[in-house]
């Protein structure tokens, strides 16, 4: 019998938990591949959420050979898989490993600190079964906050980084950076 695969999102901004909620979905699977894009040089070969909790993973820049041996694979900050620091279609490779019954699950920020779509997570949206928007507190008023600002205009739309950088925010409290 074929299994059916599944594509799973969580998205949302910063600190909203994207990386909690995939490591906590590996967990159960006993043959899982967890991957991370090689672009984000943070935590090593883990993924790692702000809660505590982490996973080991493989830092990639292209589909890795073997991946058609696992069940189910995981995926964080998906926003990242794209030229020139990833070579490939990864919206096509993680489609392609549901069509053969993989239970695919991918984070990501839906939304860049202007509050652009990053178009990776559209495409999959647009293709996945279920998606679950998450929300952190707003660093100003604690409310839920959809959006994520950058506290200093680098000029950069892909550039890692935490607290020093980039604060959750809600409707009300998001805004653009001042340039410095
Ligand atoms: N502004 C915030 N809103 C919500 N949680 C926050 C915030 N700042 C830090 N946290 C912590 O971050 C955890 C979620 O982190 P993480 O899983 O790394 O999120 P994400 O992957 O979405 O960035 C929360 O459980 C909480 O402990
Ligand atoms: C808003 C925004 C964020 N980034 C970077 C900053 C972090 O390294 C990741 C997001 O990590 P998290 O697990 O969701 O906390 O993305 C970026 O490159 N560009 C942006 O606009």
């Amino acid at each position: 019998m074929v299994r059916a695969g599944r594509l799973t999102l969580f998205v949302g901004p910063m600190f909203a938990g994207k990386s909690a909620h995939l490591i906590a979905a590996a967990l159960p699977h006993v043959s899982s591949l967890a991957l991370k894009p090689a672009f984000d040089k943070r935590d090593g070969a883990e993924l790692v959420s702000r809660d505590g909790t982490h996973l080991p993973a493989r830092s990639v820049g292209e589909w890795p050979d073997d991946a058609a041996g696992f069940a189910h694979i995981v995926l964080d900050e998906a926003q990242f898989m794209v030229a020139p620091h990833y070579e490939g279609d990864i919206v096509n490779q993680l489609l392609a490993a549901r069509q053969k019954g993989a239970i695919v699950t991918v984070g990501g920020l839906d939304t860049d600190y202007r509050r652009v779509p990053f178009e990776v997570m559209t495409r999959l949206a647009d293709a996945a079964d279920e998606i679950i928007h998450l929300q952190a507190r707003c660093h100003v008023c604690g409310c839920g906050a959809r959006w994520t600002a950058k506290i200093h205009e680098t000029g950069h739309v892909l550039e890692t980084g935490d607290q020093e950088l980039y604060e959750a925010r809600c409707d009300e409290h998001w805004t653009l950076p001042v340039s410095e």
